[in-house]
């Protein structure tokens, strides 16, 4: 039961709202073409916080899997993110998303009550007890509140099918000591500011937001930091930076739909409780994609 390794630079993919909060099928559609065909990104990371999975239902987490899968078919890797405090709802999507073809499952650590570490590792096991697929814990302490260390991640990888990190965490001795532990896991940055120390320390690759829009400069880091030329790495992540910044400034995900609407891209809009754009912010960002595309 080998599963192949994931590597290379995955959008976290955005998901397009009508103004209702409905799901804009066919800005989804496009989201996943324009990262296909202009960000030519390696894979898509589907059910993240920056498709506002944790405001959604079941129904809509399934049409989102459905729809990208129709749309990506076996162009890219999918990796389909099925966390939720409702355990039974990732058991079942993790079986829906199996059974439509996705390369593998992601689940980020149960949050916002204090489990124990066991209550984590029983959580994980339990999600991929029933289905041929692996499992990449996606880390996120900043938002969950929940720290894993590297005894813990080595108890989580006794099970052969949890097969990787995403690794948002801007702590880089725990991202060094992840790598010389598990050299043959799967480890994702998962802060598109600080790819390129990541991606120096060894990283396989990074999942983020921003892609969506930067994605070919998130690859040039990449390409650049692990063929050593650090000098250029750090002229492109200076620029992604500039634009990170500005970006948060505005707004996060409803900033990087705007910029995609500028391209061209029905992104659509965020879903409540995010609110609304305002006139400044729309403008902001239309400034934003202008200065740096
Ligand atoms: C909270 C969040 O959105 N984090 C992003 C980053 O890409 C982040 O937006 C970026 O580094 C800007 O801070 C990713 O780690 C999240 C992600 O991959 C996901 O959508 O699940």
């Amino acid at each position: 039961m080998a599963y192949p390794k994931l590597q290379g630079i995955y959008s976290a993919l955005l998901t397009s709202f009508n103004h209702d909060g409905t799901i804009n099928e066919k800005g989804v559609r496009e989201l996943v073409r324009y990262n296909i065909d202009v960000n030519k990104v390696d894979g898509l990371y589907v059910g993240g916080s920056t498709g506002e999975n944790f405001m959604l239902g079941t129904q809509e987490k399934e049409e989102i899997f459905k729809i990208v899968k129709d749309e990506a078919k076996d162009q890219i890797k999918l990796i389909a993110q099925v966390g939720s405090l409702n355990i039974k709802e990732s058991v079942h999507l993790a079986k829906f998303a199996t059974d439509l073809g996705y390369d593998s499952l992601s689940a980020v650590t149960p949050f916002y009550y204090k489990f124990s570490f066991a209550e984590v590792k029983d959580y994980y096991n339990t999600i991929i007890e029933n289905v041929d697929n692996q499992m990449i814990v996606y880390f996120i302490p900043f938002l969950t509140g929940v720290n894993i260390s590297i005894e813990q991640f080595g108890e989580l990888f006794a099970n052969e099918k949890i097969t990787g990190c995403k690794f948002t965490a801007g702590d880089f001795y725990l991202l060094e000591r992840f790598r010389k532990a598990f050299p043959d896991k799967a480890l994702f940055a998962g802060f598109d500011e600080m790819m390129l120390p990541a991606t120096v320390l060894g990283v396989d690759g990074a999942i983020g937001s921003t892609f969506n829009v930067n994605g070919v400069r998130a690859r040039q880091i990449f390409d650049f930091a692990r063929e050593g030329k650090i000098k250029e790495a750090l002229d492109v992540q200076h620029v992604t930076n500039d634009f990170i910044t500005d970006v948060l400034k505005n707004g996060l995900y409803g900033t990087l739909k705007i910029c995609l609407q500028e391209a061209g891209v029905d992104a659509g809009y965020c879903r409540k409780p995010m609110g609304d754009y305002s006139d400044e912010m729309i403008e902001n960002a239309k400034k934003i994609y202008h200065k740096y595309f």
